[in-house]
């Protein structure tokens, strides 16, 4: 199939190339002119502009959308249905919200144009060479596009998930799972550290790797920190978050669903970005105020 990939980031230009492996014609659209030397090397086009690309293309267009979420995927959605005719299919694989997919669905349909929404994981090596895709929209549009998520993903790695919004949710969920497994991991390897035994951690994780109940992608990638030996002294803990954990914990909230592991892992990394620490320096003069407890000065 001819399709059109939307963002050639790391994820896109991945899936650009998994396309492309599996014989798909692939029009690679970025405003950044950086990438295109990479996308023709690997076999496929380059666009800046929309008004050419579309001339190129066929009869019916296939936008395949990988985006930071928010406000950037939404205009662009709004941007590219202006070139769209009726039967057209707009892709948003990123990590949009649930509810902005429903919206960008409908507003796709006013138009005639088709929309799916593709929860999308493994990383970069897995839009590369077999991802995992959670599918939401019209099933015969999934059904229609089904080869091609078969050729982009592992085996038995995509699913038709449900009505426009589904695929997003089911990703947005993954990654409040992926919040508590990741906190998880960290939190039982901070104490081996601090435990008195010498542990090589290296060797820790592969052992996990290998038969135990833990064995994991996750692990692996922690075997593969502590195998490059890592100086965590030089690493800053401070974890950044793009927003998925938050809405995953604001669904639960919403829902009134149990959710301790995964909203303790949010607010782990909201602490860790949390410089100044007002709470605990607070905590501390108040013990200072009713037991003459000492604290500690610093930065
Ligand atoms: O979707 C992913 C993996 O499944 C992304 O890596 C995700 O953006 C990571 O989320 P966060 O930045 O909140 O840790």
């Amino acid at each position: 199939m001819q399709i059109t990939v939307i963002g050639l980031g790391k994820m896109g230009m991945g899936i650009a190339e998994n396309l492309l492996r599996h014989h798909h014609q692939v029009n690679g659209f970025d405003i950044n002119p950086n990438v295109a030397e990479k996308i023709i090397k690997l076999g496929g086009n380059y666009y800046s502009d929309m008004e050419q690309l579309v001339e190129h293309t066929a009869e019916r267009q296939i936008f395949w959308m990988m985006l930071p979420a928010g406000e950037l995927t939404n205009n662009m959605i709004r941007d590219v249905l202006g070139f769209l005719r009726k039967g057209d299919i707009v892709i948003d694989a990123g990590n949009s919200h649930y509810k902005n997919s429903q919206n960008n669905y409908e507003y796709c349909q006013t138009k005639g144009v088709h929309f799916l929404d593709v929860g999308t994981s493994g990383g970069v090596e897995g839009a590369k060479n077999g991802a995992c895709m959670m599918i939401g929209g019209e099933k015969k549009i999934f059904d229609l596009l089904k080869p091609v998520f078969s050729d982009l993903c592992v085996d038995k790695g995509f699913m038709y998930s449900g009505p426009a919004g589904s695929g997003h949710y089911l990703k947005m969920v993954h990654n409040g799972i992926e919040y508590g497994m990741m906190q998880s991991i960290g939190e039982g390897f901070n104490l081996l550290h601090h435990s008195p035994y010498d542990y090589k951690m290296n060797e820790v994780a592969q052992v996990f790797n290998h038969g135990s109940v833990i064995r994991s992608w996750l692990m692996e990638l922690t075997e593969k920190i502590y195998q490059q030996q890592t100086d965590m002294t030089e690493i800053a803990g401070v974890i950044p978050s793009s927003g998925e954990g938050k809405w995953t914990v604001e669904e639960a909230l919403r829902l009134n669903v149990n959710l301790p592991v995964i909203t303790q892992a949010l607010m782990t990394r909201f602490a860790s970005e949390d410089y100044d620490k007002i709470s605990e320096k607070l905590v501390a003069l108040l013990r200072n105020q009713f037991g003459g407890h000492d604290f500690i000065k610093g930065g």
